[in-house]
């Protein structure tokens, strides 16, 4: 147990950004430009199955003309863009075994930099791929578009931002919950009671942020194309080998495609909470966190290993206290029905009508782009979560 005060800026993690790449930037050096230029055309080079054959074409750069973080993860979300336009440009059945070394070598090597597996995530698609239209306009939907694209049109632009909009409202819930940590480091109830508060906020808004996928996401594109570009190479019947990287390795990898199951909010969310994660679920859930940027994968378990939230608001015996904790695990319950009654709209009632007409992802059908089973999962990691809320016959004073 760790009984210091938590500085989010040992991780990385922002006041006013949380985990969200503060201003990414938007071009690499003119080193760069084959990789630039394939990246973004590759909606285009995909709908014409090009992306193979201008890969093939492109020399081998070495990454070492990438100067600073934002440019690497810059070249990151470009490359992470060229692999799936890759793998994926001739549908679920049309996957490739092996990826070409001008790719592979440069990809995995930037990965092994950054901390993170060769593979499209979270905090790629999501949290490195925006940028502002109105460069002094706010963090809204409104004025944000992405940087790099893959076929789903505005449907795919949506996904990326309305789920980008989800982490914003986390924001200060991320705040709140370094609040927290240091109040229980200081026994200070009255801070730690302001901090539940703010992060129950937080979280409400949060639901409110998912609800726009409604607005910006149509169900069918999400299930029927956008759904196969996220998708990775682990436990999957399409790639049941994995993939072989070229020039890095002699037997292929299985990596688990984009998800916001790799999102550090709701897991240091649950950590603060004392939610506890059962089984499968768990594992699933902990194996996401090696797709998270390492910082934030450590800000995480420097969660974990703070003093016990639910102990304390237990030991303490305040009513108050106790229904402002209450009130947080109901938030974040209520946020996971929220989020399976989307799943149920872009996944199970999209992927009914899809098999219907006779087409879509059949291999994804049952599965979501993680590799998990959906329903199911879904509804353990819920259920556990609601467990997390404490009854009052246990109180002692403090
Ligand atoms: C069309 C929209 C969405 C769909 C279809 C969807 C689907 C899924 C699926 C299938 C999983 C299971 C794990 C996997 O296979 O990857 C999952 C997990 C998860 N998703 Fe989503 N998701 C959507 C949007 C979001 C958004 C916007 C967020 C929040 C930023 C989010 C947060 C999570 C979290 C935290 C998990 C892990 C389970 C949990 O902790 O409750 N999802 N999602």
């Amino acid at each position: 147990m760790e009984n210091q005060d938590i500085n989010p800026k040992e991780f990385y993690v922002s006041e006013h950004y949380g985990f969200i790449l503060q201003d990414p930037l938007e071009k690499l050096p003119e080193y760069y430009k084959p990789w630039m230029t394939i990246a973004e055309n590759v909606c285009l080079l995909i709908e014409t199955k090009q992306v193979r054959e201008a890969v093939r074409q492109m020399p081998e750069l070495t990454i070492q003309h990438l100067s600073g973080y934002r440019e690497q993860r810059l070249a990151r979300l470009i490359l992470g863009h060229i692999v799936m336009g890759y793998v994926w440009q001739d549908g679920e059945q049309g996957a490739i075994k092996a990826l070409p070394r001008c790719l592979a070598v440069p990809y995995f090597n930037l990965s092994e930099v950054l901390g993170m597996p060769p593979i499209l995530v979270h905090a790629d698609l999501v949290l490195a791929n925006w940028r502002r239209k109105n460069p002094q306009g706010p963090l809204t939907i409104e004025n944000l578009t992405t940087i790099v694209s893959l076929p789903g049109g505005d449907s795919l632009q949506g996904f990326a931002l309305v789920t980008l909009m989800v982490e914003v409202a986390a924001i200060p819930g991320v705040r709140a919950v370094c609040q927290a940590v240091n109040s229980l480091v200081s026994q200070d109830e009255p801070r730690l009671l302001q901090a539940l508060k703010d992060l129950t906020e937080s979280i409400n808004r949060m639901s409110d942020a998912l609800k726009l996928m409604h607005d910006y996401v149509d169900s069918d594109i999400f299930y029927n194309t956008i759904r196969l570009f996220l998708s990775g190479w682990k436990d999957n019947p399409s790639m049941p080998e994995g993939l072989l990287y070229e020039g890095v390795a002699e037997t292929p990898f299985s990596f688990s495609g984009g998800s916001a199951a790799q999102s550090s909010v709701f897991q240091a969310f649950d950590e603060l909470l004392g939610i506890k994660h059962r089984a499968e679920s768990a594992e699933f859930l902990l194996r996401m966190r090696e797709y998270m940027p390492p910082a934030h994968r450590h800000f995480v378990e420097r969660i974990g290993k703070a003093p016990s939230l639910p102990g304390y608001v237990q030991q303490c015996g305040d009513p108050e206290l106790l229904s402002a904790f209450n009130e947080c695990v109901l938030s974040l319950t209520d946020f996971r029905s929220l989020h399976i009654r989307i799943v149920c709209k872009y996944v199970s009632a999209a992927g009914a009508r899809a098999k219907m007409l006779g087409n879509g992802v059949q291999h994804l059908q049952e599965r979501g782009t993680g590799g998990s089973n959906v329903m199911s999962f879904l509804k353990k990691v819920r259920g556990n979560c609601k467990e997390g809320v404490l009854n009052n016959d246990t109180q002692e004073d403090c």
